[in-house]
């Protein structure tokens, strides 16, 4: 199986000086929040790949990257082999820029309000000419509503129903790949396992591939081929599902799993790990996990651990085996 999505050493620098400060305080260093710092990992064509932190990790950064939404300060992206960044060829780009969409937590804040929900959905493709005849009706018949709801406006729908008329705005491209943002977070409990669900089934159908970012790892469990956590911009571990709650090597997945609830199902809240999160502008030395850390050591201050192949899973720490 080849990749889909390549994301190499991909970094995003946030300058967030206070421009009054910096004319009032002459030579005062830019402040730099450094969101995402050399990320990797690829994701394979029809698979799934979580990202997994709590706020502030970086995750919606390098969704905005993936989709071409935000430049990278460093690094690259390559979906189906083409860097959005670099490419130069107009019509390369459009073409990659359809394959790729995105789904977002707020099913109220992107859809347009004004609109009828079948002109939401063939937006996209009426855009680049016309939309097949009846092709809103049959995506809504695909995520289970009503084909008569494309006369509907959206006040008119529940959150869970208006998530599926965005993963069906979504499909009307025909994309090879779904960046989804939290697309269940904003919903109920119960609501969520049925999006999650049909997410699962029009992926098999459709041939998608998805990159899901979420902030609770029992809601990623279930759909995800691969789940990558991140601690303050940099991945820390990377596994299958089953290796990761079977064996979490990294103590940051180990506390994240901890304050997991036990108990099976989708969409449970992850209660925060103890501590506080580190200033993203002035990130701890070494290992920016050490402060937390249960067993940090002297070495875990002073220098930061790469990423390690540890028996199929990828793991920066210096202690875990
Ligand atoms: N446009 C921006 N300007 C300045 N800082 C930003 C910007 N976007 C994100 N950040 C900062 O980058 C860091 C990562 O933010 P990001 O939204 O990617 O995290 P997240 O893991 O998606 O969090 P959440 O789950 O809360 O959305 C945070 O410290 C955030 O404040």
């Amino acid at each position: 199986m080849s990749d889909l999505v390549q994301v190499q050493d991909l970094t995003r620098v946030f300058d967030v000086s206070k421009p009054w400060l910096n004319r009032v305080i002459e030579r005062l260093p830019k402040a730099l929040l450094t969101a995402v710092s050399d990320v990797s990992f690829n994701v394979g064509e029809r698979t799934v790949y979580a990202l997994v932190g709590e706020s502030g990790s970086g995750k919606s950064t390098i969704g905005k990257m993936v989709v071409g939404l935000l430049p990278p300060s460093d690094g690259a992206v390559e979906i189906g082999g083409v860097n959005l960044v670099t490419e130069e060829d107009a019509e390369v780009i459009d073409r990659a820029r359809t394959d790729i969409q995105m789904i977002f937590q707020d099913p109220y804040a992107s859809l347009n309000p004004r609109w009828k929900v079948g002109d939401i959905i063939e937006e996209p493709v009426a855009s680049r000419g016309a939309a097949p005849e009846g092709l809103a009706e049959k995506l809504l018949v695909q995520v289970g509503l009503a084909a008569e709801d494309a006369g509907k406006f959206p006040h008119e729908f529940s959150g869970g129903q208006r998530q599926r008329i965005c993963i069906a705005r979504a499909l009307a491209s025909e994309p090879k790949l779904i960046v989804c943002d939290e697309p269940t977070s904003a919903l109920d409990v119960s609501v969520q396992a049925q999006v999650l669900n049909l997410m699962s089934d029009l992926k098999d159908e459709f041939g998608l591939t998805y990159l899901f970012i979420s902030h609770d790892l029992t809601v990623v469990q279930h759909i995800a081929d691969k789940i990558g956590v991140l601690y303050l911009g940099r991945l820390v571990e990377e596994a299958t599902p089953d290796h990761l709650f079977e064996t979490p090597k990294h103590p940051y997945t180990q506390m994240l799993l901890a304050a997991a609830p036990k108990i099976d199902g989708f969409g449970r809240e992850v209660e925060p790990p103890q501590g506080e999160i580190p200033d993203p502008i002035n990130p701890p030395t070494g290992c920016a996990f050490h402060p937390r850390c249960p067993i940090a050591v002297d070495r875990c201050s002073q220098e930061r651990p790469a990423m390690r192949d540890l028996m199929g899973q990828r793991v920066a720490c210096h202690l875990a085996d």
